[in-house]
């Protein structure tokens, strides 16, 4: 199994490019197959997740073809509603086939999905969704069966802005019987290119990004049509890179981000001393002298600070001069670095959601090992400023998430290999 090794002390200083979002990419493959149609997506990454979605697409009959970041998928000729169970356990986000299956077909088996194990991931709020828009479902043996005569429009309120529902609802929507309207919806940046991928085909959604979604159901598919859509930056992957600069104290320009999607990891960087100067586009950062505790981060729903940015950034605290205290609301057990940055001489004490972080004058390197996908993104970025050499196992987590991860890094100066 590959591992990165990693020889720390470089200061990361130049330019890199975020590619396109993972989290926004996925639903918007999985949704071409509502379409019938051929949909071209520009900026799309080069992520083990998205060729698992890219094979899913295959498995049930359409054609997908990749030319370095531009993807086509002809939903045509897809001629399945069983989804391969092997693929779908290998991703979290392979459970929105289940709204773009209903809404082409009006039916479909699926099995639960996979992705990082960060806690307990259930799908609760998605099904009673779906069985208020008139889908039966029938779940046997790790398989969930849906089916639906008439998929209705109705009212949904969620009882938590889940990102995975909220989709799932808008895509089992756009081919229903009138107009859903969900409440408390999530408002994630991905939610608003979604609709905006949806909507260039002829579909009428409304609201996203915001917590109220309207949907108003097109009974004739003949009036979608093809789509070119160009993906939006991943705010979490812009993220990580400037957590690689503030770690190492370096000087790091990003290209291709959208600001207004990272302005809570801006301001929690700048709290904890670093000078970022942006416009739309692009952005620079610059790593502090000495990295300042932060009294409180929280992660929460959009906007406010991800949770996809917490083990990062948790990276980077491990060596503030002082203590800081993270408290995880989104997922219970969304820890798993914290044993393995102690490994690196980290001093943090976890008590439930809450990790208590005293920074240390110095990481030393260690053979760690990732566990998930942003936990493993947390060893790398502790590796560039550790002292001595840190090897990165089960690198495969962060692959899903990271294109040229270690490449993008070396070319900003770390002292970084794929082994
Ligand atoms: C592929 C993708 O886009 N993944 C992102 C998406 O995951 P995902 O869509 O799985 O995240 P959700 O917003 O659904 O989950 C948030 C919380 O709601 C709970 N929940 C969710 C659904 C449900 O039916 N019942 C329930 O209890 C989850 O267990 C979790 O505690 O949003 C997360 C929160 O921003 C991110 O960390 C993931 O990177
Ligand atoms: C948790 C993540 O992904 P997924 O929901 O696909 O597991 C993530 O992107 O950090």
């Amino acid at each position: 199994m590959s591992k990165y090794i990693i020889k720390g002390g470089n200061r990361l200083v130049g330019e890199v490019f975020v590619d396109g979002a993972k989290n926004a990419v996925l639903p918007i493959l999985a949704s071409t197959v509502i379409l019938d149609n051929v949909s071209t997506m520009f900026n799309v990454p080069n992520l083990r997740d998205v060729e698992m979605m890219i094979k899913i697409l295959r498995s049930i009959g359409c054609k997908a073809k990749r030319i370095d970041n531009m993807v086509t998928v002809d939903s045509r000729a897809l001629n399945k509603i069983d989804v391969p169970e092997d693929l779908v356990r290998q991703m979290r986000s392979s459970i929105i086939l289940m709204g773009a299956m209903l809404s082409r077909c009006g039916e479909v088996t699926i099995s639960y999905p996979g992705g990082c194990e960060i806690g307990p991931r259930p799908i609760d709020l998605h099904l009673k969704a779906l069985k208020e828009m008139g889908v039966s479902i029938e779940e046997a043996h790790g398989f969930i069966h849906c089916k639906a005569e008439e998929l209705k429009g109705c009212e949904i309120q969620l009882d938590y802005p889940s990102v995975g529902a909220t989709e799932n609802i808008i895509l089992a929507a756009v081919r229903a019987k009138g107009t859903t309207i969900i409440r408390n919806a999530a408002r994630e940046p991905e939610l608003q290119d979604l609709q905006k991928f949806l909507n260039a085909a002829g579909c009428k959604v409304y609201g996203a990004g915001t917590s109220v979604v309207r949907v108003e159901g097109i009974e004739n598919t003949k009036s979608l049509s093809t789509v070119e859509h160009t993906v939006i930056p991943d705010r979490i992957v812009a993220g990580t890179y400037m957590v690689a600069s503030a770690i190492t104290g370096g000087e790091v320009i990003l290209k291709n981000i959208e600001v207004e999607h990272i302005q809570s990891i801006i301001a929690i960087l700048r709290e904890a001393g670093c000078m970022v100067y942006s416009n739309c586009t692009t952005l620079k950062i610059i790593g502090p002298k000495n990295i300042l505790p932060l009294e409180s981060v929280r992660t929460l729903p959009y906007p406010g600070f991800p949770t996809d940015m917490q083990a990062q950034v948790m990276a980077m605290l491990t060596l503030a001069k002082g203590t800081s205290v993270i408290c995880e609301t989104i997922f219970e057990n969304r820890f798993k670095h914290v044993e393995e940055l102690v490994r690196m001489g980290a001093n943090i004490k976890t008590i439930g959601k809450v990790a208590v972080v005293k920074g240390v004058k110095e990481l030393t390197g260690a053979n760690v090992s990732a566990k998930d996908l942003r936990g493993g993104a947390s060893l790398v970025l502790a590796g560039l400023a550790a002292k001595g050499v840190t090897k990165v196992n089960n690198i495969y987590h962060i692959e899903r998430g990271y294109d040229d991860f270690h490449k993008k890094l070396a070319s900003l100066g770390a002292d970084i290999k794929k082994e």
